[in-house]
């Protein structure tokens, strides 16, 4: 049987990828869909955090926040991906899946504060550990936060899974054209801007020498394919 390439990965979530076909918010069949993708890799041994985003809750609040302060809108935001991740350990739980929420803001009623030591423990029991409210600070991103946390776990790859399948000369989704990567490097990312990912979190990742994969979460396989060593999405290196 074939084996995992990885043996501890940070997975990044798109919040939006969560909305499924709806308007916003968490559509529960499509996180249940999500759910049983990690479990599949959980499964085979694998280690996996995961960083959820917001913009499935925050693009439904987005008029309240026009004009708003911008740290205020920001933890809005996080506390949408504290949300998000609450909805995924449950999620998980129904379906057999041992996971932890850890929040980078202190709001101890609903989840446990980020301990870095906790994490990698849970990780090495072989729970998933679901790391909510990113960086805990405003003007930064859930893509920032899965390249920070990815170092701090030690894990060998970014797994960024997305509503397209890689990595695009221009937006897909904008640009019809558009050519996909199998390969990119991260200077070519940051100075093409192809904004897939920010640029603070692909500076991070380059710098720490942290590869990132880009596939589409709605692509049934595309995650063990990746775990599996096997082409898929688009790979950032150095
Ligand atoms: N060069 C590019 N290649 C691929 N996708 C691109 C590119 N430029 C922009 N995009 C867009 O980036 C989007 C990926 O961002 P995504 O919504 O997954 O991230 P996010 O902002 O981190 O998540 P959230 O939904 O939680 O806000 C894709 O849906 C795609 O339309
Ligand atoms: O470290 C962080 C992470 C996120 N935010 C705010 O939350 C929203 C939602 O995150 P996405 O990465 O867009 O999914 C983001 O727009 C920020 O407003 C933050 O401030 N700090």
């Amino acid at each position: 049987m074939a084996q995992p390439v990885f043996k501890r990965v940070l997975l990044k979530l798109s919040g939006e990828a969560l909305m499924g076909d709806d308007a916003y918010g968490i559509n529960r069949e499509t996180v249940n869909a999500i759910v049983l993708q990690v479990k599949e890799i959980v499964d085979m041994g694998v280690q996996v955090g995961i960083v959820i985003g917001g913009g499935n809750i925050f693009r439904g609040i987005a008029p309240a926040a026009e004009g708003m302060d911008r740290a205020t809108a920001d933890y809005m935001g996080m506390l949408a991906t504290v949300m998000n991740a609450m909805a995924l350990q449950d999620a998980m739980k129904h379906a057999g899946v041992a996971a932890r929420v850890q929040s980078a803001l202190n709001i101890e009623a609903v989840a446990e504060p980020y301990i870095r030591g906790k994490a990698i423990r849970y990780l090495e029991e072989g729970k998933v550990v679901i790391f909510g409210a990113g960086t805990g600070n405003p003007f930064f991103t859930t893509d920032t936060a899965a390249a920070l946390r990815g170092v701090e776990i030690d894990a060998e790859i970014v797994l960024k899974a997305t509503k397209v399948d890689g990595i695009y000369t221009a937006d897909p989704k904008k640009d019809p054209s558009a050519t996909r990567y199998d390969n990119v490097s991260f200077d070519e990312a940051i100075n093409k801007n192809l904004k897939v990912m920010d640029a603070t979190a692909f500076t991070l990742c380059r710098d720490q020498k942290m590869p990132i994969a880009v596939f589409s979460i709605f692509k049934q396989g595309a995650l063990k394919s990746i775990i599996l060593g096997e082409n898929e999405g688009t790979r950032v290196e150095a």
